[in-house]
């Protein structure tokens, strides 16, 4: 049985949805909660955007035990410091960063340029921490060629994680697993790293892409409680956890019998949030 890691984004994805947004209080409740459900990553902020995300990765990663504390960092060498800096205390820890991948129509020169920024906020990130997560945003809008020296670049590098983001949620499942295949099939190096994926419910298919690609090989699923996230939000967590449950060759070890209480916990703090501004 093929375990899948399950990797939360409520709190910095989450926090893109229009009227979400969590303080420090809130976050430490919702990372317990997190912890005792058993998600195996916990994406806690973006340090590099404020300094109040700085902040909270820096607290939950003094008190999470069970699983590994996540920041979101861009590539830059200011971003990924601070990222590390905030991780620091952190038992278990994971720097994400990402890079923008759809560079239809741009010269051999600037496409370099963009391999080249991959090789030096992945080495250096990797540099630091044992975990590492780069992010092909925009991968169903890239070029797939690019894509693809991209993804090898990252590995080569030291990702030890690749996601494969639907960054603006309007690929179809069809089009989603082809995706998948193709990167399986013509990136060399892929068995090196757990390939991952992030979907957003623009057409209401985050789960079902989501899904379907384990199939193609991918081994983490990016969700969020209540399914927050950019405009209408990620693949909702519970939803996730209950169908892979129901699969009969992948193990999670997800305490399923909390999520509920998450999902009243968050709703909670977005409608108060709602009520006072
Ligand atoms: C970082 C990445 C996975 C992203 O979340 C990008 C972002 O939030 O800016 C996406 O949906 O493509």
């Amino acid at each position: 049985m093929d375990k899948i890691i399950i990797f939360d984004t409520t709190m910095r994805d989450g926090e893109l949805m229009p009227g979400v947004k969590f303080n420090l209080q809130q976050k430490i409740s919702i990372a317990k909660l997190l912890e005792e459900i058993g998600v195996d990553v916990i994406e806690v902020g973006y340090p590099g955007n404020s300094f109040s995300d700085f902040e909270q990765v820096l607290e939950i990663s003094k008190i999470i035990d069970n699983s590994t504390i996540c920041g979101l960092a861009g590539a830059k060498e200011e971003e990924i410091n601070s990222l590390i800096e905030a991780l620091k205390p952190a038992k278990r820890s994971r720097i994400h960063t990402y890079n923008n991948l759809n560079l239809k129509g741009k010269n051999k020169v600037r496409l370099e340029q963009e391999l080249e920024s991959i090789r030096n906020s992945v080495s250096l990130a990797r540099k630091n921490c044992e975990e590492v997560e780069w992010s092909a945003f925009d991968a169903p809008r890239s070029e797939a060629d690019f894509l693809c020296k991209a993804i090898e670049t990252a590995i080569k590098s030291g990702a030890t994680t690749i996601n494969i983001p639907d960054s603006l949620g309007l690929t179809s499942s069809k089009e989603f697993s082809q995706l998948l295949q193709m990167i399986f099939n013509r990136v060399s190096n892929i068995d090196k790293a757990v390939i991952s994926v992030h979907c957003h419910n623009d057409l209401g298919q985050a789960v079902e892409n989501s899904l379907v690609s384990l199939n193609c090989g991918a081994r983490q699923i990016e969700c969020a409680i209540n399914g927050l996230g950019a405009r209408k939000g990620n693949a909702d967590l519970k939803s996730v956890v209950q169908e892979i449950a129901n699969l009969e060759n992948y193990q999670i070890d997800i305490n399923t019998s909390l999520i509920s209480e998450a999902s009243d916990l968050v709703t909670q703090i977005v409608n108060n949030y709602h009520r006072l501004n």
